[in-house]
């Protein structure tokens, strides 16, 4: 027992001295490394808020995004939590009862209220956006547009956020965004890649946005927005087509065919075996046909299909004028197009026209498209309506002319061929977002995307945690070899002194 005490006793690790210095040097590293981990770890994740409203021509949807609350500067990290359809349809359509399109917004605005923190209410900002729905309105009646937003505005006011205003956006803004949305959630401008061009069919316009190397904007400048975003300037071609989005195309093609104001027409354009009537004044109602209402029309006139893909397109085709072109190139109506560049995003109604027809799949051949296309065209109504029995009947109905007028467009209007079409990719979201104006506006109104590129730290912060690791154990260890003088002695049998 006693040479038990004296072996411990003699055993240099076992010095007072010693063991407290050890003690503290691993206290000393286990700091070290403490407060390098707690100094980097990110902040509690808090999160902030943002809502925008989409006033579009056939309805309005609200959408939520989150970002977290250290990051508002940074990096793509912007999402969208939420987004409720408004019930009914857009606000323009409430022109002769406007408080009705304030009283609409209720339900959607109410989910928000629930879906955003409390205590975040005051600091979130509210947006309403209006397109091709209220410029049209705009134009046919400005006091009507008017009275409108007044009742939206104060509608909107009700609520506990920070409303920033409802306003109509330019065809020009609405296609910029709608590249920066699509751009930033594919973390393209970040990281300064080729970016995507922009394809947005609504209901009243159509938007195309894109970045071509021989698009410097001196050739028809009011096509083109200059943006310097994370340290990359970019010269955007962007053009809106009012009355081109796929319900005043369609009453384009609708006039077209009743210049003479018949009784009936067979519109080549929906299934065989359709047949409803409806109302000269509702068709002729919108500023893209009022002045090609036949000047003697009955009220009304009977609306058959004869399901022809091909002589679908014809009409289409008429509605778009390609006669003159003051530039170097165009697209139709004298508008000037650079040439096609890059991979295009393709959303809203391209996106739920091509998704339901299942052509969404761009490797397949154009050709074969459009044959598959005229296959579906030529099916009789009573078949498509027996076979999707829960779809809309208005959607259903006009999937053949939605169909038709999109590859047409593509083709014939925005000069795709054959050999570019593969580069169009139908979408509906990207990584949980929603294609569409909404993101890009709110990220520019809230300056959240930076014209220079944010300073990054030397590290990552997991890195920069295992540096330090590393050479506090490499601390550790040498601190432990220059005690060597203290080790105790090498030897299997215990030293008795
Ligand atoms: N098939 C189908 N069509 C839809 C759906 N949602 C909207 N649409 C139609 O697709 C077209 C475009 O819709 P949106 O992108 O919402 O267009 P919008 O914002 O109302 O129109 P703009 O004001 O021109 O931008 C319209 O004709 C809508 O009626 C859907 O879920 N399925």
């Amino acid at each position: 027992m006693s040479t038990q005490r004296e072996m411990k006793e003699k055993n240099p690790w076992h010095r007072p001295v010693t063991i407290i210095i050890t003690v503290i040097g691993v206290i000393a590293i286990v700091a070290l490394v403490t407060v390098a981990v707690l100094q980097n770890w990110p902040l509690s994740q808090k999160y902030k808020y943002g809502i925008v409203l989409d006033a579009g021509s056939s309805h309005t949807a609200l959408y939520i995004y989150e970002w977290p609350a250290e990051k508002d500067n940074n990096t793509g990290r912007v999402e969208q939590t939420h987004s409720c359809t408004v019930k009914g349809p857009g606000i323009s359509s409430y022109a002769s009862a406007p408080q009705k399109a304030g009283e609409s917004l209720t339900e959607c605005m109410q989910e928000a209220v629930h879906r955003v923190p409390k205590k975040r209410h005051h600091e979130t900002p509210l947006y309403l956006g209006a397109t091709a729905g209220m410029r049209l309105l705009n134009v046919q009646n400005s006091s009507a547009s008017n009275k409108v937003f007044q009742a939206v505005d104060e509608a909107l006011r009700e609520f506990p956020f920070a409303f920033q205003g409802a306003r109509i956006l330019s065809g020009q803004e609405e296609g910029a965004f709608g590249w920066v949305t699509v751009n930033y959630l594919d973390d393209r401008l970040r990281q300064g890649l080729e970016t995507n061009g922009a394809l947005d069919l609504g209901g009243a316009s159509t938007q195309i946005s894109f970045v071509s190397s021989n698009y410097d904007g001196s050739e028809s400048p009011s096509n083109s927005v200059n943006f310097r975003l994370y340290g990359n300037d970019y010269n955007l071609y962007t053009h809106s087509f009012l009355c081109y989005g796929k319900d005043q195309a369609l009453r384009m093609t609708l006039a077209q065919q009743t210049r003479s104001g018949p009784t009936s027409i067979l519109d080549p354009c929906f299934h065989d075996g359709y047949s409803e009537t409806k109302e000269y004044s509702k068709l002729y109602d919108s500023p893209c046909v009022s002045d090609r209402k036949p000047q003697e029309a009955p009220s009304t006139y009977i609306h058959t299909g004869k399901g022809n893909f091909h002589q679908c397109q014809e009409i289409v085709k008429s509605v778009f004028n390609f006669t003159h072109c003051q530039y170097s190139q165009c697209s139709f109506n004298g508008i000037f197009q650079p040439h096609l560049q890059g991979p295009f995003g393709a959303f809203s109604a391209y996106y739920f026209v091509m998704n339901f027809l299942k052509l969404t799949n761009t490797s397949i051949p154009l050709e074969q498209v459009k044959e598959k296309l005229a296959h579906y065209c030529a099916t009789p109504w009573t078949q498509i309506q027996k076979q999707y029995p829960n779809v809309k009947h208005k959607y259903l109905a006009e999937y053949c002319f939605s169909g038709t007028y999109i590859l047409t467009l593509l083709t014939e209007g925005y000069n795709f061929t054959s050999e570019s079409y593969p580069n169009i990719k139908f979408i509906k979201e990207i990584k949980g977002s929603d294609a569409g104006w909404t993101l890009g506006y709110m990220l520019n109104l809230t300056n959240m995307i930076p014209a220079e590129a944010p300073d990054s730290p030397p590290l990552p912060h997991a890195g920069y945690i295992s540096i330090v690791t590393v050479i506090a154990v490499l601390l550790f260890v040498l601190f432990i070899l220059s005690m060597r003088p203290f080790w105790p002695q090498c030897s299997k049998e215990p030293q008795i002194i």
